[in-house]
């Protein structure tokens, strides 16, 4: 349990085992990214994911996720219409992926959206700064509120999220002290991705701050890897094939017996046919 004003640890996750593990190790929240395009679906960005992939995942982590609080992230295309169209995407969301809540990208230009969701009873996370979906119009996954006049539309964003009614907000590559000042403006807390540690919490990705990427991808400024699930796994997979082939594995402790007679009257019966 996170004691109060501690800062809330949020990890995403896109399958049961990741979300298993990240539920065990005490996240506050779990978030089913629309990272998954890019990172378990292996896209180019995350424009192509489509609703019935992001539901599939999030009954997955949903699954897994005992005490952290599961976070489904809306995916483009399905909320940004109407806030009609958004409700009902959210309310599949949470009754076909099994989430707590939802995630959305975009700041001012979404409040009347993020207000129908929320008085539906549907806790809705906002996501401002850097909106990866929108990346088409940024000019690419580049760092936001650079400038005074930069800085002062994502606190613009920032309270008109809060106002909407979001419990909070990611804050994606924002310099840190922007997003700092932004967050001791607000009653809600900010969630930071590449936005220094004046945020509320943290996002990460977990197949980014484990390093379960090959050596040599490019990852974003903001990422610490943690560990090395890649070279890990690698070894692992290495040490298999080498063992079936040289027919070390599987072992005898790997078989299951069957007693000596019952074994003979096999052998007798095959013999005879
Ligand atoms: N796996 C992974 N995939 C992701 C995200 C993640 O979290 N991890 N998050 C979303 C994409 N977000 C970003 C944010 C920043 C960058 C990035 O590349 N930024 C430049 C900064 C560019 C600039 O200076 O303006 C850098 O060098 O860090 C890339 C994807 C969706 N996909
Ligand atoms: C990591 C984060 C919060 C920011 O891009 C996200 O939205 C995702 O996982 O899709």
């Amino acid at each position: 349990m996170r004691k109060r004003g501690e800062p809330i640890t949020v990890l995403t996750a896109h399958d049961f085992p990741s979300a298993h593990v990240a539920d065990a190790a005490g996240m506050d929240v779990v978030l089913v990214g629309d990272s998954l395009a890019m990172v378990a679906l292996g896209m180019e960005d995350t424009s192509e994911v489509t609703v019935d992939e992001m539901l599939m995942h999030c009954r997955s982590v949903a699954r897994a996720t005992k005490s952290a609080f599961t976070v489904g992230d809306l995916p483009m295309g399905s909320y940004e219409v109407s806030p009609e169209q958004a409700l009902q995407t959210a309310i599949r969301f949470v009754k076909e992926g099994r989430v707590q809540g939802v995630k959305l990208e975009g700041g001012k230009e979404m409040a009347p959206t993020i207000e129908k969701i929320t008085r539906a009873g549907i806790p809705v996370l906002g996501h401002i700064g850097l909106t990866p979906q929108r990346q088409n119009a940024l000019g690419g996954f580049r760092v936001q509120g650079k400038t005074c006049a930069g800085a002062l539309a994502v606190l613009e964003d920032a309270l008109a999220v809060q106002e909407a009614g979001a419990f909070g907000m990611v804050i994606e590559a924002v310099p840190a002290e922007v997003a700092g000042a932004i967050t001791t403006k607000l009653s809600v807390p900010t969630i930071g991705i590449g936005s220094g540690s004046g945020c509320a919490g943290q996002v990460l990705v977990q197949v980014d701050m484990s390093g379960y990427f090959p050596p040599g991808r490019f990852i974003p400024k903001f990422v610490k890897k943690y560990g090395d699930v890649w070279s890990e796994s690698y070894r692992a997979i290495e040490a298999y094939r080498d063992e079936v082939k040289g027919r070390q594995y599987p072992a005898q402790e790997h078989t299951y017996p069957i007693r000596e007679e019952e074994l003979e009257a096999f052998a007798k019966a095959t013999e005879e046919s």
